[in-house]
């Protein structure tokens, strides 16, 4: 039994333990926990107020946490019932975890340099063995060394892969981490661990906005079995992200780039091909990416695979078992899409039990300016491939002196990527033109254009079409909608408008 000091302490240990790190929720929580235990427990002060801890609030949660734990030792989990147990084992818990924090980090780390061979882990060992001595079954010991990995997996993805500070970037992180640990900690480890294959996410949002890098945080976030015989985790996070860019391949290759074909399935299968579906692993994650392109037909097939987790390859016989989850993404308004029939209802509400929002860069930058110099340092640094100060403000400079102040930024972090890079080439960056020049003019002279040439009667058949598919270019500004209206299919459409015939 807790006295009843003890428990109130640890109800709070448990309120904020284990809550989203992202959420605005998390800091006001350690705020309150941090507040309690200095009325609580002086004793604790001491190891707690360092001016430069990096969080101040959770060290001082922390320590004190370790000092209750220390009170009720030797703990027996088992010798406590109901609520008690509850709370002692969340407090146990947020003590294992913060003690082998430096591990976790070192192990992502490492497994990032190695790669595909899952590297030693031998404190797994230790982790599962602090938690069994004190009451926890060895399973669900196990399956905590596996979400605590997986945790700090989450926030080193999130932090590394996602920069900016403005609150729509921090909410996206926050949602990002609700799509991975649902926002009960407890119900995900209790139901719905290894259930997460079931919820489908759908990214939205503009062109070069980071979904695709949103979903690879998600991607490298999966809960993965620690080999306990083996030392180390059973695979490796680097191959839990099996990304696929539909709108890289014509129709006819894409059943087989989703679910691979058998040899000789088709004129040209000279190999028998793995799809993605083939290649996800247990727990890992197929990011379909510009899934608003896909046709009516593939629509179908990855509807199948979604309700009843089987595929085919082409040419296959033998249905195989598809058991990782799915992310979508798209730049298009699928709402238009499902208007005009070009989307299914049935398969966007397969897709849609999680659909989560990426921010423009204008937004972004509406909020906190000052993610201008933090993206521009990141993109220095990855070009560079070392950070440099000096370089990144000459090209914030050079940014803030070309463009105006309320630039649109149409290509989002892509085109400020390019921006960085136009500017380390020397040039100024004067924006995108084609979005910045005003579309009228430039349409009522394509459809002039048009007109005249037809008048004089000097056009061939395809540059008729072309003239053409160009001018519904210029008023929809998307191939999918000049595609619908000419009644041609999509690459067709982007062919006439792209190339010069
Ligand atoms: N918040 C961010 N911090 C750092 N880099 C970012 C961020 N968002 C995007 N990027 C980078 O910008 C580039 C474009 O992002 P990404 O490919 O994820 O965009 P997207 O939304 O998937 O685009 P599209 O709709 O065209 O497929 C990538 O190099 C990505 O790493």
């Amino acid at each position: 039994m807790l006295s009843t000091d003890a428990r109130a302490f640890f109800r709070e240990v448990a309120a904020a333990a284990f809550a989203n790190p992202f959420s605005e929720e998390r800091a006001r929580r350690d705020r309150r926990l941090a507040a309690t235990l200095s009325r609580a427990r002086q004793a604790d002060q001491e190891a707690t107020s360092s001016d430069d801890a990096p969080n101040p609030e959770i060290d001082a949660a922390l320590s004190a946490v370790r000092a209750e734990l220390d009170r009720l030792w030797p703990l027996d989990l088992t010798t406590l019932e109901g609520e008690d147990r509850h709370l002692v084992e969340v407090a146990l818990l947020f003590d294992t975890f913060h003690v082998f924090v430096p591990e976790f980090d070192d192990l992502v780390v490492r497994q990032l340099e190695a790669g595909s061979r899952p590297v030693k882990a031998a404190f797994g060992l230790d982790v599962a063995r602090r938690l069994t001595e004190r009451g926890m079954s060895a399973e669900r010991a196990a399956r905590f060394v596996g979400i605590f990995f997986q945790m700090r997996r989450a926030f080193f993805m999130a932090r590394e892969r996602l920069k900016g500070q403005s609150p729509s970037m921090q909410r996206l992180r926050a949602r990002l981490w609700q799509a991975i640990f649902t926002e009960d900690l407890a119900r995900y480890e209790a139901q719905l661990w290894d259930r997460m294959e079931d919820f489908s996410i759908f990214l939205i949002g503009p062109t070069g906005s980071g979904k695709g890098a949103a979903a690879s945080v998600l991607g490298a976030s999966s809960w993965i079995p620690f080999d306990d015989q083996a030392g180390r985790f059973s695979l490796s996070f680097t191959d839990l992200f099996v990304p696929l860019n539909l709108s890289q391949f014509p129709e006819t290759l894409i059943e087989s780039e989703l679910f691979g074909h058998k040899k000789g399935a088709f004129t040209g299968a000279i190999d028998a091909h793995e799809g993605v579906f083939g290649r996800c692993p247990r727990h890992g994650v197929i990011f379909l990416d510009e899934i608003g392109e896909t046709s009516l037909p593939t629509q179908i097939k990855l509807l199948r695979v979604l309700q009843e987790r089987v595929f085919m390859p082409v040419g296959g016989h033998e249905e195989q078992r598809f058991e990782g989850r799915v992310i979508a993404a798209t730049n298009r308004d699928i709402g238009r899409a499902r208007e005009d029939g070009r989307f299914r209802d049935d398969f966007y509400y397969r897709l849609c039990s999680d659909v989560i929002e990426v921010p423009s860069l204008s937004e972004r930058l509406s909020e906190a300016p000052a993610e201008l110099e933090e993206l521009v340092a990141h993109s220095v640094a990855r070009i560079l491939g070392q950070p440099d100060e000096a370089l990144s403000d000459e090209v914030v400079a050079s940014l803030n002196a070309s463009l105006p102040a309320d630039y649109a930024w149409p290509g989002n972090v892509r085109e400020l990527e390019q921006a960085v890079r136009r500017v380390l080439l020397g040039a100024p960056y004067t924006g995108d033109l084609r979005q910045a020049a005003p579309a009228a003019p430039e349409l009522s002279l394509v459809a002039a254009e048009l007109g005249a040439r037809i008048d004089a009667g000097e056009l061939t058949m395809r540059e008729l079409q072309q003239a053409y598919c160009r001018l519904l270019y210029a008023r929809s500004g998307t191939y999918e909608e000049v595609a619908r209206q000419a009644e041609i299919d999509r690459r067709t459409a982007r062919r006439y408008i792209e190339e010069e015939l």
